[in-house]
C-alpha cells in the first residue's frame, strides 16, 4: 500500500482518484510515500526519509522547501491552471469593488434597519447614494504583471470588459505567449506598465527575485489614483510602500487576498482571506490533477507538472521498470548501463532527462530487478535514489 500524508483540506472528489485498494490516506504517517498539500507551510525537518514525492494541489509552491527537495531527490508537483478561472473571477470582483462604493454602500444599507417607513428609506437612499459613486472599467488601462495561467485569463477578461490591456512578463514561456490574445500590448519593463495603467493586477510567483516587486522605489511610477490588485502573494508587495502611496493618494485602492496587520481598518483596502482558489470547481480540479500526477509517479515513475524535475513519460508496455534519480554530472548513464551489462540484463527501453542539477531515468528491463542490482545502482556515486516499480 502507498501511504499518502495529507495536509490541509483536500477535495474528496480528488482523494477518490487514489485507487483505494493500493492507497492509504491520513494526516499522520510515520513513513509516508508522498505528501499532498495546499498552503501548508512545510519545513524540511518534517520530511520523512521515506518520502518520494510532494504534490501541491494548487499553483504556488513558496510554502514548500523546493531547493531542499531537489537536493534530496524529491520531485515537487503542482497543478498549473487548475485554479486559474477561480482567481480570474475574484479579480473581476476586485476590479469592480475597487471602482465603485459597493462595500461601503452595503454597510450603509445594513445600517438602515431602524427605518420602517418605505418613503423615508427611499428618500434617505436617494440623498446618500452620491457618496458611493465610482468609475467604470470600460476604456481604462489594465496592466497585468505575469501572463501565465492566471494572468493570461485575467488579461483576456480585461479585453472583454472593454479595457485596454498592457502586460509585462520577462519570463514568459513560448507556450504561454501562444495563449495570449494579440490585443494585449507587451511592455518592456515594469515602470512603463505602472505608468500606463489605471489598474494593475499581479499574477506571478513569490520568488526571491519577486519579493517586494512593488516597492518604495517603483511605486512612484504608478499613475495618480491607480488601483493595485494583488492576488499572487503578500510578500510580492512591500506593505509600507502601499500604505505610503495610499496616504499620498498615489494609489486610490489596494485589493489583496493576503491581509497584513498594518493594512486593516482602512476604507481604501479590499482585503480577503486567501480565497482566490476557494471554489468547489478549483478545489476539485486541483486535487484531481495532483492525485493523478502522484499516482503516475508512484506507480510508473512518470513525471508531469513538476517544478523541480524534468517532464518525462514512458509508456508501460512490458518488462520491469526501474526509476533512478541522479546528480546531473558526467558519466552517470555509462556507469548505470554497465551495471545491467555486467549482469547480462537486457534493457528494453529507457528514457533519460535532466533539469538543472538533477537527472532522472526510467529504465525498462527484461527480467525482474533483484535486490542486488538495485543496491549496485544505489552504490554508484551521484545516484540519489532508485525505485523498482
Ligand atoms: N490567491 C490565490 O488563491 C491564488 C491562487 C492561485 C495562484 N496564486 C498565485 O498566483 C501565482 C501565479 O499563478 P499562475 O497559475 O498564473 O502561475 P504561472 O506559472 O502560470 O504564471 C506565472 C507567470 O509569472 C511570470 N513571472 C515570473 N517572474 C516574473 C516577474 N518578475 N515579472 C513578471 N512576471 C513574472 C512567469 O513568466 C509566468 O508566466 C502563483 O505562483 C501563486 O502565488 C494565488
Ligand atoms: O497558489 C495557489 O494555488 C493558491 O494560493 C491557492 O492556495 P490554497 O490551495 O491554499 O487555497
Amino acid at each position: 500500500m502507498f501511504k499518502i500524508l495529507k495536509r490541509n483540506q483536500i477535495s474528496a472528489k480528488g482523494l477518490s482518484e487514489f485507487p483505494s485498494e493500493r492507497y492509504e490516506i491520513a494526516s499522520e504517517f510515520s513513513s509516508p510515500d508522498a505528501m499532498l498539500i495546499r498552503s501548508y507551510q512545510l519545513m524540511p525537518e518534517e520530511i520523512a526519509p521515506s518520502l518520494k514525492a510532494i504534490a501541491r494541489a494548487g499553483a504556488g509552491v513558496n510554502n514548500i522547501p523546493v531547493a531542499w527537495c531537489t537536493e534530496h531527490g524529491i520531485p515537487v508537483f503542482n497543478t498549473p491552471g487548475a485554479n486559474a478561472n477561480a482567481v480570474k473571477e475574484l479579480v473581476l470582483a476586485a476590479l469592480v469593488l475597487t471602482s465603485r462604493g459597493i462595500l461601503k454602500s452595503i454597510e450603509f444599507v445594513k445600517g438602515l434597519q431602524a427605518i420602517s417607513d418605505q418613503k423615508e428609506m427611499n428618500s434617505l437612499v436617494e440623498k446618500e447614494k452620491s457618496r458611493f459613486a465610482g468609475q467604470e472599467l470600460q476604456g481604462k488601462v489594465f496592466g497585468v504583471v505575469g501572463l501565465g495561467k492566471i494572468g493570461s485569463l485575467v488579461a483576456d477578461m480585461g479585453l472583454k470588459l472593454g479595457m485596454q490591456v498592457v502586460g509585462y512578463d520577462p519570463e514568459l514561456s513560448v507556450e504561454a505567449a501562444w495563449r495570449l490574445p494579440n490585443q494585449i500590448q507587451r511592455m518592456e519593463n515594469l515602470p512603463t506598465l505602472l505608468s500606463r495603467s489605471d489598474y494593475v493586477s499581479l499574477h506571478l510567483p513569490m520568488l526571491e527575485t519577486t519579493r517586494h516587486l512593488i516597492n518604495i522605489s517603483n511605486i512612484r511610477f504608478f499613475k495618480n489614483g491607480a488601483r493595485l490588485l494583488n492576488f499572487s502573494r503578500g510578500e510580492i508587495v512591500e506593505t509600507s510602500a502601499v500604505i505610503a502611496a495610499l496616504n499620498e493618494a498615489k494609489l486610490s485602492q489596494y485589493a489583496t487576498d493576503f491581509p497584513a496587520p498594518d493594512l486593516l481598518g482602512r476604507d481604501d483596502m479590499v482585503l480577503m482571506p486567501h480565497i482566490g482558489a476557494s471554489t468547489t470547481e478549483a478545489e476539485d480540479l486541483c486535487a484531481i490533477m495532483a492525485v493523478k500526477q502522484l499516482v503516475e509517479f508512484l506507480e510508473h515513475g512518470n513525471i508531469c507538472n513538476s517544478v523541480n524535475f524534468p517532464t518525462l513519460s514512458l509508456e508501460r508496455n512490458h518488462g520491469y521498470r526501474i526509476a533512478v534519480t541522479n546528480k546531473n554530472i558526467p558519466k552517470m548513464l555509462g556507469k548505470m548501463l554497465a551495471m545491467f551489462a555486467d549482469r547480462n540484463i537486457n534493457v528494453i527501453e529507457m528514457l533519460n532527462k535532466s533539469r538543472d542539477d538533477i537527472a532522472y531515468n526510467l529504465i525498462d528491463i527484461e527480467t525482474p530487478a533483484t535486490p542486488e542490482l538495485l543496491d549496485a545502482l544505489r552504490g554508484i556515486e551521484g545516484v540519489m535514489n532508485v525505485r523498482s516499480l
